[in-house]
């Protein structure tokens, strides 16, 4: 079977280098090139520190799919360029992973359009862990019988995005089973603006910024007399790494954009 060709964008980033470690020890995928603001056209063995893959770098996301034969784009970039790479993707039929968070809901539904015009397939993962997709999928089953409900979510201080694409997520699915419901006291009143967190029909996502985190989400459930708390922590990003094969591996049969692990799981 021939071998699915992977160009990864931010290979120097926390998420990109990870994923080169994962392409380096998987034989049925073949690295084609890198997409990096910086070193474009020097090989990804000349740049301190990156495994020794005898590929170019670019910085034009164009200029690298006209010059190189891909199946896949992995994107672990930032919110702005990983919608421009995405974007790109799609339209030069480079069916696209993306792990970029930040991306708004007016991008994800065009994007999700462009997939569905150009018949390409499309894979947008908030989170890549499968310990996560359950936390948030329990969360969904959860929220049935518990309206009430606040999301914690605590990550690096170096994050761009807040609140977090997998927080984003749990709140969209807590909302296919909740009716919308203002929480707390009616007349209750922020003396301190933020201090209640971001409001989302009513429920309440908090985002902690810290060093030494990496990802961890906590959602709690109220009701008279009891609480849930639905807790999933990252200790290491290869974590990750899973569900960003699993993705690559089910991105190359879809002719549509999913959006969401858990589309894929059985
Ligand atoms: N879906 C999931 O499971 C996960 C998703 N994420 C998400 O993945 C993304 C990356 O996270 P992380 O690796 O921690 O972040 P990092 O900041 O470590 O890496 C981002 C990389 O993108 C590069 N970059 C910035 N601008 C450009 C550009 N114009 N062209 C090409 N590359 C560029 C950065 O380069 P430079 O150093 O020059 O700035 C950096 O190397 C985030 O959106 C994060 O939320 C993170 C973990 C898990
Ligand atoms: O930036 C991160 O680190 C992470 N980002 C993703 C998110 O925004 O949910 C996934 C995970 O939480 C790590």
């Amino acid at each position: 079977m021939s071998k699915i060709r992977v160009v990864v964008a931010g290979p120097r980033g926390k998420m990109g280098s990870e994923a080169l470690r994962m392409i380096r020890k998987d034989d049925s995928l073949e690295l084609v090139a890198c997409l990096d603001r910086k070193n474009s056209g020097k090989k990804v063995s000349e740049v301190e520190d990156l495994p020794s893959f005898d590929v170019y770098i670019y910085d034009d996301v164009v200029e690298c799919f006209q010059a190189v034969d891909a199946d896949v784009l992995v994107d672990l970039t930032t919110p702005e360029v990983g919608y421009i790479h995405t974007k790109a993707a799609i339209e030069h039929g480079v069916r696209p992973v993306v792990g970029t968070t930040g991306f708004t809901k007016e991008q994800l539904e065009e994007l999700t359009k462009l997939a569905e015009e150009k018949g390409i397939g499309a894979v947008i993962a908030p989170n890549f862990a499968v310990g996560a997709v359950l936390m948030m999928q329990f969360s969904k089953w959860a929220a049935k019988y518990f309206p009430d409900v606040e999301i914690i979510e605590r990550h690096h201080d170096q994050k761009l995005d807040a609140p977090s694409g997998t927080a984003i997520k749990t709140a969209e699915l807590i909302q296919e089973v909740r009716e919308s419901k203002k929480q707390g006291h009616p007349d209750e009143k922020e003396t301190l603006p933020g201090a209640r967190g971001a409001d989302v029909d009513g429920m309440r996502i908090h985002s902690v910024r810290l060093p030494g985190l990496i990802a961890h989400q906590e959602v709690v459930f109220g009701s008279s007399g009891q609480n849930l708390t639905i807790k999933h922590d990252t200790f290491h990003r290869e974590s990750f790494m899973s569900g960003v094969k699993l993705a690559i591996d089910q991105v190359v049969k879809l002719d549509i954009l999913v959006y969401g692990l858990e589309n894929l799981l059985d």
